[in-house]
């Protein structure tokens, strides 16, 4: 039944595997039964057991007469069976099937004196699309390095449970070497065809993102599942804050088939810049001017290993290493939107998003106190900025989303408060807010399970302009409160509005000159109505979690799917909601 064209490599698998098989009288009948059934099914029977083992492309020189383009054989139809054969699996004996699609198997017993045989034979399987490995297995004495008595073969696997991604092995035990042979190649060759799975990725870890346990984490969690996957990693630890930067610029990136950023939202927003920026140069593009973006030659990977990591939580729903490290090493990818921020006519970063107003000051104040542990730091500069809450006056500009380009929803109306004033495309609004955020993917985290920005997905084209206007402090709280929860109700406030935008231009507009806010004594003293300008009279942003400190206007452009990131389009955190302790 289980003949190949490999007859001395099955015949022996056949021995093999008949010491392993539960012997009945009814599986005589029921051999019989398939007989006849083989029979009546004639050659299509038996091309189903048959097919040649794989052929490494290039390997066979050209027949007379033969196309190159013919040189590998046609892809093997996807529900066609490849190999055929028995193995133990769960200490039961299985007939184990191979497509191109997926492995399947089916416990071989008795039946039963009434014949009913079908009721309890259950059938399981494994996509092959979720097998990332395929190790031949052997019992070894302890420090025995190689040989040892070969057990069969095991089969790597990943296993969803929610958004999380879990490893499981599938142990197909055989003690035929000819037989495990057959089947390794074979798989080994159908995995092979998953072309967007990466082989060698360039890993940079930062090993001082939160609370410094981004290099334990690949150790430990990350470049075992790597090296189990075969996936070489060329790992950089930087240094210095601009090290990622640095070796992006020069390094050899052909080499390569992604790149992993272990840390925080501040290392991957460098890593993005970095890869970005590469791509610009590489290309000719001059970053000094309105210039159309090339998109970056290699995917992107995110392990978190941060505080917050809203961009690992927006591709995998989950802040969980090994989660991310299955979505690279299964070559999951996902296109993602960017943004570009340019002063005076500068290019000054590529990244996600940004906040102007609350989360520009509290970020720069937690900034000038480094010398404290980082959580309190947050909560210090959080608690600080939300007692000396004051509006930023300034002149909003937008360029919103043609409705026909499907922005993600209607655009909430503007702020009443502000002078509306529409310059071609553009669309002006001056006038008070407390804070504005501008980004370009819906930034989720465990404390905003569906977003910073639910209104904006990954690869829609557009970014989420939220701008908060003048409100009281209680007001204030109770629209950060609900982010929170699920239910998108924060944006439900007359002082709250959104827009789908393609770019942004934000104009500070400074009153009386600077105002030296540098110092957090005397943020208290500064007026209500006066901008919060750095000693070096810039304006601080939060961009990507990270301090940028700008010279007056900041213009803020879409770049639609100009990255590509290792994981999957997720709709919200799958981590238990978390409320921030300062509200
Ligand atoms: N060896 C290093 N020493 C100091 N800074 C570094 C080093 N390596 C990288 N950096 C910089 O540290 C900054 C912050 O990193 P990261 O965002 O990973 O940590 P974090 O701020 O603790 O996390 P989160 O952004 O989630 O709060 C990045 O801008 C990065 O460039």
């Amino acid at each position: 039944m289980f003949e190949s064209p490999r007859k001395c490599a099955w015949s022996e698998c056949g021995e093999e595997s008949r010491k392993t098989q539960p012997v009945s009288a009814a599986r005589g009948r029921r051999k019989k039964k398939n007989q006849q059934k083989q029979q009546r099914g004639g050659e299509e029977a038996n091309r189903s057991v048959s097919l040649p083992p794989p052929r490494a492309v290039g390997s066979s020189s050209p027949v007379a007469g033969e196309r190159r383009t013919e040189e590998r054989p046609a892809a093997p139809d996807p529900g066609e069976t490849i190999v055929r054969g028995i193995f133990q699996i769960d200490k039961k004996s299985c007939d184990v099937v191979l497509t191109a699609r997926r492995v399947t198997w089916t416990p071989i017993e008795p039946e039963t004196p009434t014949g009913e045989s079908d009721t309890w034979r259950r059938e399981e399987r494994v996509e092959l699309r979720d097998v990332f490995a395929v190790k031949v297995k052997r019992r070894r004495s302890v420090g025995q390095q190689t040989g040892g008595t070969l057990l069969g073969l095991t089969l790597f696997c990943c296993v969803r449970k929610g958004l999380k991604l879990k490893e499981k092995t599938i142990h197909l035990n055989n003690l035929s070497a000819d037989h495990c042979e057959v089947w390794f190649q074979h798989l080994k060759s159908l995995l092979s065809d998953f072309t967007e799975r990466p082989k060698l990725l360039k890993v940079f870890v930062n090993p001082v993102s939160h609370r410094k346990e981004a290099y334990q984490i690949y150790r430990d969690e990350v470049a075992p599942l790597f090296k189990l996957a075969d996936v070489k990693a060329d790992v950089t630890i930087t240094a210095r804050r601009g090290h990622a930067l640095a070796v992006l610029k020069d390094c050899e990136l052909e080499e390569y088939d992604g790149v992993v950023c272990v840390g925080g939202d501040g290392s991957v927003a460098e890593v993005v810049h970095g890869l970005l920026l590469r791509a610009q140069m590489d290309a000719g593009r001059d970053t000094d001017s309105i210039f159309t973006p090339v998109r970056a030659a290699l995917p992107l990977g995110v392990i978190p290993a941060g505080s917050t990591d809203t961009v690992a939580c927006s591709v995998h729903g989950i802040r969980h290493p090994a989660t991310a490290a299955m979505h690279i090493i299964l070559g999951h990818r996902q296109a993602v939107d960017t943004c570009s921020f340019s002063s005076l006519g500068r290019l000054l970063r590529f990244g996600f998003c940004a906040m102007y107003g609350f989360g520009g000051r509290t970020l720069a104040l937690a900034e000038r106190h480094r010398w404290m542990p980082p959580t309190q730091r947050r909560e210090f500069a959080f608690i600080r900025t939300l007692a000396n809450l004051k509006p930023e006056d300034c002149e909003l500009s937008f360029l919103p989303l043609n409705t026909s380009q499907g922005g993600p929803e209607e655009p909430r109306r503007l702020v009443a408060k502000t002078h509306f004033q529409a310059d071609g495309a553009w669309q002006t609004t001056r006038g008070l807010f407390l804070n504005l955020s501008i980004m370009a993917i819906p930034c989720l985290c465990s404390m905003a399970p569906r977003g910073l920005a639910p209104n904006t997905r990954l690869d829609n084209g557009s970014m989420a302009l939220i701008a908060v206007g003048d409100a009281s402090r209680s007001e204030f709280i109770k629209h950060l409160k609900r982010y929170s929860n699920r239910s998108n109700q924060q944006f439900s406030f007359s002082f709250v509005e959104t827009h789908a935008v393609r770019a942004v231009r934000l104009r500070p507009r400074c009153r009386g000159g600077s105002a030296d806010g540098a110092s957090e004594d005397n943020v208290e003293l500064e007026s209500k109505k006066t901008p919060f300008i750095s000693s070096e009279g810039t304006y601080p942003w939060n961009v990507d979690g990270e301090l940028l400190e700008v010279p007056g206007e900041l213009l803020v452009r879409a770049h639609p799917q100009l990255i590509t990131l290792f994981g999957v389009d997720v709709q919200e955190v799958d981590d238990p909601p978390v409320n921030c302790s300062c509200i």
